[in-house]
């Protein structure tokens, strides 16, 4: 295994590049999802990620956590080359990032804690004490209250399903959270108190986030960047002044739709 320190990647602006993809092609037997992608997220960054249903945001998420394979480029996450990796060091990388699926995907067999203690459990070796200690921490970061703890899941709302799978993604104090599509599903007051407490964790813990959203209160309200993936790859991104100004007939549709005036106007 290579332990020497990794020098940071960085952009031309100096910006520490925490992910960088390049080349990226994804396919499924004769259909391309995406081909000669390129993507850089940068460190403590919210990105936005937008695209049309179907064009493959889900995709390019679980490409980058090596969920579904790719046929051909390279994904670089803190430096490392992940297809260059033994296990044990896909295992140190995997630690430092947090995973929400789409739709929560907690185990509905265990409570809200012991959620919470899976990745604890699989990746530290702690007492059962400390266990309980961390969990119950995560729990309150998220916004829930203690007695939250020990529901399942069938007895919690959609919103305090959410908290609780971004609970149990931030249980090994991850780097990077990706979060895919957090707010739907909720009503528009619990989405904005969901977007509130992302940017209030990213602060506080200095994250980088990698959101998936349809939301354009979200993107308006919470992500520094944005990136729009539209024909098998990334066809704008920057913040959402760029995005007011690009050409591209889908940006333009979906920015200046009558929907992104309704938020703008807000
Ligand atoms: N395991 C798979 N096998 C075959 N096709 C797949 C698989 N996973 C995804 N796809 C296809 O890849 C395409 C992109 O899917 P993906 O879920 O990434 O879209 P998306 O942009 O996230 O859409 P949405 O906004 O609706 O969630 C879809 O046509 C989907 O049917």
């Amino acid at each position: 295994m290579d332990d020497a320190p990794h020098t940071p990647l960085r952009s031309a602006d100096e910006r520490e590049v925490v992910i960088r993809v390049r080349g990226l092609e994804v396919g499924f037997g004769e259909r391309t999802i995406m081909k000669g992608l390129d993507l850089d997220v940068y460190r403590g960054e919210i990105l936005g990620f937008v695209g049309a249903s179907g064009t493959g945001k889900s995709v390019l998420t679980r490409a980058i956590l090596g969920l579904v394979p790719k046929r051909a480029g390279t994904i670089e996450v803190f430096g490392e080359d992940l297809d260059g990796l033994n296990p044990a060091s896909r295992r140190a990388i995997e630690r430092r990032w947090g995973v929400l699926f789409q739709h929560g995907a907690l185990f509905s067999s265990l409570t809200v804690k012991q959620n919470v203690q899976v990745p604890m459990r699989e990746y530290l070796d702690m007492s059962d004490r400390l266990l309980e200690e961390l969990a119950m921490l995560k729990i309150e970061m998220v916004g829930l209250s203690p007695d939250a703890a020990d529901k399942y899941p069938s007895d919690l709302s959609g919103g305090m399903i959410k908290r609780a799978a971004l609970a149990r993604a931030l249980a090994l104090d991850p780097e990077i959270v990706f979060l895919d599509e957090p707010t739907s599903g909720l009503d528009p007051i619990g989405a904005g108190d969901f977007d509130d407490l992302i940017a209030t964790l990213q602060k506080t813990l200095g994250l980088t986030v990698f959101m998936v959203t349809h939301d354009l209160d979200s993107l308006h309200s919470v992500c520094d960047r944005i990136a729009a993936l539209g024909e098998g790859r990334i066809i704008a991104s920057g913040t959402i002044e760029d995005m007011l100004a690009s050409d591209h007939p889908w940006v333009k549709a979906y920015f200046h739709g009558k929907r992104a005036r309704a938020v703008m106007a807000e």
